[in-house]
């Protein structure tokens, strides 16, 4: 911090860490601040709060204070899967809120324009507030942030949508006020043609985690979902393996519908982290469709998927060194 000595009693304020510098010219005091991870209500009143300091001083006549606009320090991690249906959204519902239960600030972008299911899993159905073209997420029962494409356009209207469309979508919820949040999970449309390029070079991810189910035909898709993260540059994360293995509620004996295994053997040909599996579940679709998130209660889904978004976590800091 800069010092003006007669600006000093700044420096047992409340917000003496945020305070970069402060300047006394004449009668006029400047203060740059440091406004990063905070949102827009708490930057105006962190404003208000330094002039409210700074014009009680002896010589102080007006007050000027610039907040910094760096954008706060946050991770973008894109969850995309080579085909539909193989529990992309539904993974990336639970894995936010595990995250979230570790202590994580958590937003997440429904970017799934074929079928964002977001609002449903994560039980948020209301519109969010908007402050001209600034959208303020919505926060769901489970404490995770959540912009939805479902939520800006009629249900069905965006799978019309052309990678033009969808990316100047995205970009409005990847602008929206997101405050302090620390960590936004992007939930991808499935598919590796140019709607997901084009939304993956939008949405600048620090990391990406891929979805599959067992089989070939899934993991051959997945192989092109790794491709295309690689020719834009993002490291993969790693893979999970989703429906691998059934245990039957009635008579307990186990069976593996899609067989099992076969993501973790592709990750290690491929060389990319093998994150863990969920088995296939009757349980576990029925609440996330109710949008009751497993990984909200107790259980071995909720612990499968805190080990999941730990070994996220830690890829994470890997690929950062
Ligand atoms: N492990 C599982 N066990 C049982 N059902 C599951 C499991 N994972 C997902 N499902 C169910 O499979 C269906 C498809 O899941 P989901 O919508 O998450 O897939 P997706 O890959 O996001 O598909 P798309 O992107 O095509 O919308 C849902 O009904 C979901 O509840």
């Amino acid at each position: 911090m800069s010092d003006d000595p007669a600006l000093s009693a700044l420096d047992s304020s409340p917000d003496a860490a945020r305070i970069r510098s402060k300047r006394l010219v004449g009668t006029i005091a400047t203060i740059v601040a440091d406004a990063s991870g905070l949102s827009t209500a708490e930057r105006t009143d962190l404003e208000k709060r330094l002039k409210d300091a700074a014009i009680d001083l002896p010589g102080v006549v007006e007050v000027r204070v610039a907040l910094t606009a760096s954008r706060p320090e946050r991770t973008v991690i894109a969850i995309g899967s080579g085909k539909g249906g193989v529990g992309k959204s539904t993974l990336t519902a639970n894995l936010a809120v595990a995250l979230a239960r570790m202590g994580k600030r958590i937003g997440l972008i429904d970017a799934d324009i074929y079928g964002p299911s977001q609002p449903t899993l994560l039980d948020a159905h209301q519109k969010p507030q908007a402050e001209g073209s600034k959208m303020f997420p919505v926060t769901t029962p489970s404490g995770v942030r959540l912009l939805s494409v479902g939520q800006l356009v009629s249900p069905g209207t965006a799978l019309a949508w052309r990678g033009p469309m969808a990316t100047s979508a995205l970009n409005q919820l990847i602008d929206a006020d997101w405050g302090d949040t620390e960590i936004i999970l992007v939930d991808l449309p499935p598919g590796t043609g140019d709607v997901q390029l084009s939304l993956i070079q939008k949405a600048r991810p620090d990391g990406a985690v891929i979805v599959s189910t067992p089989q070939d035909l899934s993991l051959i898709d997945a192989t092109r979902a790794i491709d295309l993260f690689g020719k834009v540059s993002v490291p993969v994360l790693g893979i999970i393996e989703n429906m691998a293995g059934y245990t039957c509620p009635h008579c307990g004996e186990s069976s593996d519908p899609f067989g099992q295994g076969g993501a973790e053997t592709s990750a290690t040909n491929l060389g990319v982290p093998f994150l863990g599996r969920l088995p296939l579940s009757a349980s576990l679709r029925e609440a996330s469709d109710a949008g009751r998130p497993p990984a909200a209660e107790e259980g071995p889904a909720a612990d499968a998927f805190s080990k999941i978004a730990a070994q996220i976590l830690a890829q994470l800091e890997k690929v950062r060194g």
